[in-house]
């Protein structure tokens, strides 16, 4: 079940499970990230919304919450962050796929056909484009001397996928701080449908157990710290057929992130030369006729000022939200066009 696109014969009908989902209170908020640019139309694209939804029934949340504490008391699954699967981001977690039981129950409740529904109605990506890159079961806590290895947030950072979703397992009074951040949020101000779940600052608390957090993975993200408690998480990475995706949008992006990565890395070596210059011991390689005649070639070597400048936060902050904002906007082609340049293959084209 851990391919989407196979899901077809799951299709929702009147006696499907979703139904059950609906008998409990359906949270219905979306966020909209602020414009970062204003040259580009198409603002805002669907990717510019984030959904906060209800997915689960109380009585299923408790039932997967049950069966995943079960699992990882059993393996130690969330003792530790697993370095083999998440390289740079490690989480406590483990794969649905390695639980049979976690794993039955969630295709016998049609998990996958409401997930791929809601993202459907939000993104407008076709069942068949939509497929998991990972689906894993996380848990955060709250440090203390005993559990040193566990974690209590997670950094900010992008996913592989185009989509993800955050799913909240364990309900909310069990735990204080936790959701989830998004750098792009931090000067919207909350409104009256959203403000409970839209708290403070970045932060997307989910109010019921049951609730996900549905977004592009591409928009900067983390898990905010658990101060008290555990929280446990479904979290889905959900790749979308290259075919609806702009033939280079994300390396554009990547690359205008890097630069910003590259400048902040320099201002760093700059400060620790000392922030008003340094001098180098380059007279040898000099013609000497020159060594008398430039302050510069004596030696000093003044702080760059362009170094300070792009290596600001603010700065940087601008310019990674610039480029996120842009890459939202164009990396989602719609059927059409997707169709029309993959026209170019002239219908010579072998999926494998
Ligand atoms: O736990 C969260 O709220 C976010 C998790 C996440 O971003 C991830 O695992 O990639
Ligand atoms: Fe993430």
């Amino acid at each position: 079940f851990l391919l989407p696109h196979r899901t077809k014969l799951l299709r929702r009908n009147d006696q499907s499970p979703w139904k059950a989902a609906t008998t409990s209170i359906q949270t219905n908020i979306s966020i909209t990230l602020p414009s970062a640019v204003q040259v580009y139309d198409d603002y805002p694209s669907a990717l510019h919304t984030i959904h906060v939804k209800t997915v689960l029934t109380p009585k299923e949340t408790e039932q997967c919450l049950r069966i995943a504490t079960e699992y990882a008391t059993l393996t130690g699954r969330w003792d530790r962050p697993d370095f083999t699967r998440h390289a740079s981001y490690a989480t406590c977690d483990f794969c649905i796929e390695d639980c049979p039981p976690l794993q039955s129950y969630l295709q016998s409740i049609h998990f996958d056909t409401r997930i791929w529904d809601l993202l459907h109605s939000f993104y407008n990506i076709d069942h068949d484009d939509m497929s998991y890159l990972d689906f894993f079961c996380a848990h955060y806590r709250a440090k203390s001397d005993e559990n040193l290895e566990t974690m209590d947030r997670l950094e900010a950072h992008r996913d592989g996928s185009l989509l993800s979703f955050t799913l909240l397992l364990t309900p909310p009074d069990r735990f204080e701080g936790g959701g989830t951040f998004f750098e792009a949020l931090r000067d919207v101000e909350p409104t009256m449908e959203n403000k409970d779940t839209f708290q403070t600052g970045e932060v997307i608390r989910p109010q019921q157990a049951g609730d996900a957090v549905m977004h592009c993975g591409k928009i900067l993200h983390g898990a905010d710290v658990i101060t008290k408690g555990q929280r446990t998480v479904l979290v889905g990475f959900v790749d979308v057929s290259e075919w609806r995706q702009r033939p280079g949008a994300l390396s554009r992006a990547c690359r205008d992130w890097g630069r910003m990565d590259v400048a902040k890395r320099r201002l760093e070596r700059q400060k620790q030369k000392g922030c008003r210059g340094w001098f180098l011991n380059h007279q040898k390689w000099l013609p000497k006729v020159d060594r008398m005649t430039h302050s510069i070639i004596q030696g000093y070597i003044p702080a760059f000022r362009s170094v300070e400048r792009r290596g600001n936060d603010d700065f940087q902050r601008r310019k990674r939200l610039e480029a996120e904002d842009v890459l939202l906007r164009t990396i989602l082609m719609d059927r059409d066009e997707a169709e029309k340049s993959f026209d170019i293959f002239d219908g010579d084209v072998t999926i494998l």
